[in-house]
């Protein structure tokens, strides 16, 4: 890396140094083209044609720094679609889910290692996709140990289909239920905080505890348009809790937006979080909110699944798609019909049981 320039300096140039590469046409000669020529006078023609044929080129680059600045140059570009198959299931396990493939290999992302995770992206560009790709994946690899409280602020359309499985808690539709979701929560937090504590332990790997307790939120930005601002605050404290010190008890949080302003993010989901995966943005600023730095404005237009994943390097990757058939094949058999009041005191660990309780939010004028 020439001295006094850093990763970003290239990284920020990306489309001028995809561009330059790819401003002019290559010579392409297709052999099953001869097989289609007709043997009539216009032979010459047909022959000149399939000599002369020229492809626009669409090599694709790789940036990378690890001491040493590395472009790696493709002939070709990023596949387009990567289905999620059986196959692509049996390649993760435990609190593994699949993010998708770049140019050179397929992409994990561990929530023992990173417990939480950001997705942005304009709308229609795969976040759902991608949360009900994650809840699959780990509703069929860790059945009995992983537990769900899903907030879509979208009205709980999307996901309706996980309402009935027996790992999911809670699915809270609006700003009334994600307070009380988050409520539980938080009570469940500060319980097991008390617990630790007296036991001596640092943290649920030490207590070897296996549950896992995935907070999902789809489309955070709504929490800014509650109503009343003190739903607004708790709500954006409570979720800021989880992200301060819920990974150490076990809990998960993964947060998507469409509209990643600086004020949408719990200020201490973002400096708790160390990885995102963030598909086209409108504008730079936006970018700079989820990524801190440029780059989700210059991802590719009608592109869907195209994201790049930032942990301690930015990766450009197709994110897989799962679709409602594949869903429902995988949480079938762990669908349970149950009342929700049931389900809402449901037991978090193992098959102990623990009082119904209520939760009340109460605001007093200060
Ligand atoms: N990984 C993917 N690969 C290919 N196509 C995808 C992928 N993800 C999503 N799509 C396509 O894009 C469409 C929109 O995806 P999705 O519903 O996840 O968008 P979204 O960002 O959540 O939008 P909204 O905010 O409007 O809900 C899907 O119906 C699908 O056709």
């Amino acid at each position: 890396m020439p001295l006094g320039l850093e990763l970003s300096d290239f990284t920020d140039r990306y489309g001028k140094f995809k561009d330059g590469l790819n401003n002019r046409s290559a010579h392409r000669i297709n052999l099953k083209d001869f097989l289609r020529l007709k043997l009539d006078r216009s032979l010459p023609k047909q022959l000149r044609k399939i000599i002369n044929n020229r492809e626009q080129l669409r090599k694709e680059i790789e940036m990378e720094y690890d001491g040493m600045l590395i472009i790696r140059v493709y002939d070709k570009g990023l596949r387009t679609d990567l289905p999620y198959t059986d196959e692509l299931l049996a390649k993760v396990s435990n609190w593994v889910i699949p993010i998708g493939v770049t140019l050179r290999e397929f992409i994990r992302h561990d929530f023992e290692k990173l417990q939480m995770l950001v997705v942005a992206g304009m709308t229609r560009y795969g976040k759902t996709v991608f949360l009900k790709n994650a809840i699959t994946t780990l509703i069929h690899n860790e059945p009995d140990n992983v537990k769900f409280t899903l907030i879509d602020l979208k009205g709980g359309l999307a996901f309706n289909r996980f309402a009935n499985c027996k790992q999911v808690n809670t699915v809270a539709k609006n700003a009334d239920e994600a307070l009380l979701a988050l409520e539980a929560l938080h009570v469940e937090m500060e319980e097991r905080q008390a617990l630790f504590l007296s036991k001596g332990w640092e943290d649920i790997g030490e207590a070897g505890w296996k549950e896992r307790h995935f907070i999902v939120v789809d489309e955070g930005a709504e929490i800014m348009g509650f109503e009343s601002k003190e739903a607004r605050e708790r709500c954006m404290y409570l979720l800021g809790e989880v992200a301060r010190i819920g990974a150490g008890m076990g809990f998960r949080l993964i947060f998507a937006t469409q509209y990643p302003t600086a004020d949408v993010f719990p200020r201490q989901v973002k400096a708790n979080t160390s990885a995102a995966l963030c598909f086209k943005l409108k504008n730079s600023t936006q970018s700079m909110v989820v990524l801190d730095r440029k780059g989700a404005e210059s991802l590719p237009v009608k592109l869907p699944g195209r994201a790049i994943y930032q942990t301690d390097c930015d990766l450009i990757v197709q994110t897989p798609y799962i679709t409602n058939d594949f869903i429902d094949t995988k949480i079938t058999p762990h669908i349970t019909i149950r009342a929700r009041s049931e389900e809402h005191g449901a037991s978090s660990r193992g098959n102990e049981e623990k009082p119904r309780r209520s939760y009340t939010t109460v605001f007093e004028e200060t």
